[in-house]
């Protein structure tokens, strides 16, 4: 909406706007869809406490424009007298005198006397701000999103850049402009609402600060408060380093979420995390505001300035959940103890979601270091306003006009998704017992634990979101990722907050197992990533469904011994894939396996309790297992297998292939080296041989491959098998007598029940004869 050209007002003009008259002290500046004055007013806003104020005049040419307009008064007075968001005094809209057939628009709001957040940067243009005036502005602004974030529906700002702070009289960091407030608008359905939507986008955001999914929007997320959290976060760096970070690179790199932070100035790697995580590519991935505020606060080493509102909503979410199955809320639950329990058991899982930046390490997540001030008492002085009370946030509807909006439209249909998802029905606790949870919070380390956007907004995700959720939890098992940080699915995906209070409260409040349990939930019912994550390496272990081994644990109801086995096969996948790096000429690393025989891995270190039968070492390590680990045990299997299979074939019509692959005495002098030389050697020098022997994974240089396929088949036609050497005691397969009755009491995956039942002598003597040179 471009501004019509229409006279100013010179200065002592006097108007009326809403109840107060105003005077005007002269002409600030014209945004792109107003002129702003500075002006007195009267009576004094009890709020602001001041006679002065900001005019804002926007002249809109229909009553289309005429509703946006009035959307930006309904979201400031919705965010009146927040300290960090430029308090509403009064508006008026009117029929234009000065261009008939038009309508003007009249906000007053307090003046902000020190003027804008870039005024005061480009102050500093050679004195860049240090961490703590950083951090200062960072937790001001945060507080002021935090007041939109937390309406319900909540509000996205979508606007979010340096140009929309505003600096008080009293040096209060403040936001402006709400021109561009929206509620969550939902993934486009068709084509036609992808143009609105993109339309939208292009007219109410700035390009620098667009988030991914603002990008594409194909991609399956809402735009909703994780948005505001890009935002966010390309405001931050904006004020570290005076430059955007996708400033150079564009849509692209916003894409991919791949930027670099400059050299210099420096900062705290704790402020620079925070911004990486804050751009992170998945919304999902992305802390909310709440979180994004106690980080900032513990950096700073203060107190939280506000109640993580998410957290509180989840819980009182989770207690109508056990009074729809138990029929009623027991008293015990609102006891302190419960809710340090709770708290207590909801943080910690949080504590490795954090995810790996192996370029430089940093963590967010600051374990024991950042204790003293996540117990912080709530700070009423400096709260958000409306979460005071409970019927305040039932109150706090967006207002019928925003449904005429026409950019509002997709918003109100999300709006009403939002309502009907129980949220309605839990406003009635009370803000005495949520205080209690944050006074009585135990004294330990409460870590980050962020909740994805379906837990902030209880909207139901779209199957293509969900779906992409799940890809990137199970990518954060499997990868590394310099640039994003990616967060376990525990914290952001399926395997939600309210499921954890969930079960937490059921555990609280009946003592039950989670077998017994009539609250079922995904990871209730033993369907949680974990177990499929397991069964999936399990299944790449095996190289089958296993379905003999669950039906076991069906049958024999022992779901340990599953997890057991689970357990004991992670730690033979672990202590198998010891790692080697070899480092190439040509810089990528890679990953050898170094075989140990899994028996020397006693079960009795694996932690029995452990919710899915994983120890604690091993979930941790299990996260480490890089897919590169899986191929090479997997393909270390397939070969052992095939070997087997060869030998069981017993062909002898098939001429035995004598390669050099690995059995050494058949091998081109050039190209035979011993294992243990191979072992120290680097990569550049390894070739076909070891690539066989240890795993495909193992690159070897084209030209390389090359010729020594050509030399391995000129071998073949001169080889003479050499007499058979007798193989030394020392390398025969000893078999215990009980050894055949222990492994029918293990549960083997199919493959190895297979292996177990050939007869080892049997196998030796095939073995010697079909491959003589491997047996010494
Ligand atoms: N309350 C205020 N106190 C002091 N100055 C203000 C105030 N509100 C706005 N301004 C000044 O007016 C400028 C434009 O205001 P605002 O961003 O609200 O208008 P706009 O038309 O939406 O502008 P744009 O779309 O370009 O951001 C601000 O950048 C700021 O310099």
């Amino acid at each position: 909406m471009n501004q019509p050209q229409i006279p100013l007002y010179q200065p002592n003009q006097t108007l009326t706007v809403g109840s107060h008259q105003v005077k005007v002290v002269r002409y600030l500046t014209s945004g792109g869809f107003a002129q702003v004055y500075k002006v007195e007013f009267s009576p004094i806003d009890p709020y602001i406490n001041s006679n002065l104020g900001c005019l804002k005049r926007v002249i809109t040419p229909n009553k289309q424009n005429l509703n946006m307009l009035r959307a930006e008064v309904e979201a400031m007075k919705l965010l009146k007298n927040n300290r960090h968001v430029v308090s509403y005094v009064d508006s008026h809209a009117a029929k234009s005198i000065t261009i008939p057939g038009n309508y003007e628009v009249f906000l007053l709001m307090e003046y902000c006397e020190k003027g804008g957040l870039i005024d005061f940067l480009n102050t500093r243009l050679q004195n860049r701000l240090n961490d703590d005036e950083i951090l200062n502005i960072m937790s001001q602004i945060t507080q002021g999103i935090a007041a939109m974030h937390a309406l319900q529906p909540s509000l996205v700002h979508r606007d979010i850049k340096i140009e929309n702070v505003l600096i008080a009289a009293n040096g209060d960091f403040k936001i402006c402009d709400f021109g561009s407030v929206c509620g969550v608008v939902r993934p486009p359905r068709n084509n036609q609402e992808l143009e609105y939507v993109k339309h939208d986008i292009m007219r109410n955001t700035t390009a620098q600060y667009r988030s991914p999914e603002m990008l594409n929007l194909t991609s399956g997320f809402p735009i909703d408060e994780k948005s505001d959290i890009w935002a966010m976060g390309v405001f931050l760096y904006k004020i570290c380093y005076y430059t955007t970070p996708f400033e150079k690179a564009g849509e692209s790199a916003i894409l991919q979420a791949r930027f670099q932070f400059p050299a210099i100035p420096i900062y705290n790697d704790r402020i620079k995390n925070l911004i990486k995580v804050m751009l992170s590519k998945l919304p999902t991935n992305r802390p909310n505001v709440c979180q994004v505020l106690e980080e900032v606060s513990r950096i700073q080493g203060k107190q939280c300035p506000i109640k993580n509102f998410y957290l509180e909503r989840a819980i009182e979410f989770s207690k109508q959940k056990i009074l729809t199955t138990i029929g009623t809320i027991p008293p015990e639950l609102n006891h302190p103890a419960t809710m340090v329990e709770l708290k207590t058991n909801l943080t910690f899982p949080a504590t490795k979601t954090m995810s790996v930046y192996p370029t430089d390490k940093i963590e967010l997540n600051g374990s024991t270091a950042y204790t003293s001030n996540t117990n912080a008492p709530y700070n009423k002085n400096n709260s958000i306003p409306n979460l005071h009370h409970a019927n305040t946030i039932a109150n706090l509807q967006i207002p019928s006009d925003f449904t005429t909006r026409p950019d509002l439209s997709i918003l109100m249909q999300n709006s009403e998704a939002i309502s009907n998802n129980n949220f309605e029905s839990n406003h009635q606790f009370s803000p005495s017992k949520v205080h209690s949870l944050h006074n009585l919070s135990p004294s330990k380390p409460v870590t980050t634990s962020y909740i994805d956007s379906e837990t902030q907004t209880f909207t139901s995700r779209s199957p293509v979101r969900r779906s992409l959720s799940r890809v990137s939890s199970i990518r954060s098992n499997f990868s590394v990722d310099s640039e994003t940080a990616y967060l376990n699915e525990e914290t952001t995906g399926s395997n939600n907050l309210v499921r954890k209070i969930s079960y937490t409260l059921k555990n609280v409040l009946t003592g039950e197992s989670r077998n017994t349990s009539p609250i079922r939930s995904r990871q209730n019912t033993g369907d949680s990533l974990w177990n499929s994550a397991t069964h999936k390496l399990r299944s790449r272990l095996t190289g089958g469904n296993n379905k003999r081994s669950i039906s076991y644990e069906k049958t024999t109801n022992k779901s340990n011994s599953l997890n057991r086995r689970i357990s004991r096969m992670i730690r033979d996948t672990e202590d198998n894939a010891e790692c080697h790096i070899l480092e190439d000429d040509n810089k990528p690393s890679y990953i050898t396996p170094k075989l140990k025989p899994s028996s020397q891995i006693p079960m009795t270190e694996l932690n029995e309790s452990d919710e899915v039968g994983l120890s604690k070492q091993s979930k941790e390590r299990y996260t480490d297992l890089s897919p590169i680990n899986l191929i090479v045990n997997k393909e270390a299997k397939e070969s052992i297998q095939k070997k087997v299979q060869n030998l069981l074939n017993n062909s002898d019509n098939v001429p035995t292939r004598r390669t050099a692959s690995g059995y050494g005495r058949y091998t081109n002098k050039e190209n035979c080296e011993s294992p243990t030389k191979l072992k120290s050697k680097p990569l550049s020098t390894i070739d076909t041989r070891n690539t066989i022997r240890q795993s495909s994974v193992i690159v070897t240089p084209l030209s390389n491959l090359h010729s020594q396929r050509a030399n391995t088949k000129a071998d073949n036609k001169r080889r003479i098998p050499p007499p058979v050497p007798k193989k030394p005691n020392s390398l025969k397969i000893k078999v215990h007598p009980n050894r055949r009755d222990e492994t029918t009491t293990r549960i083997t995956s199919d493959t190895t029940d297979f292996l177990m039942e050939v007869d080892v002598d049997d196998l030796e003597t095939n073995f010697r004869q079909r491959f003589p040179s491997t047996v010494r």
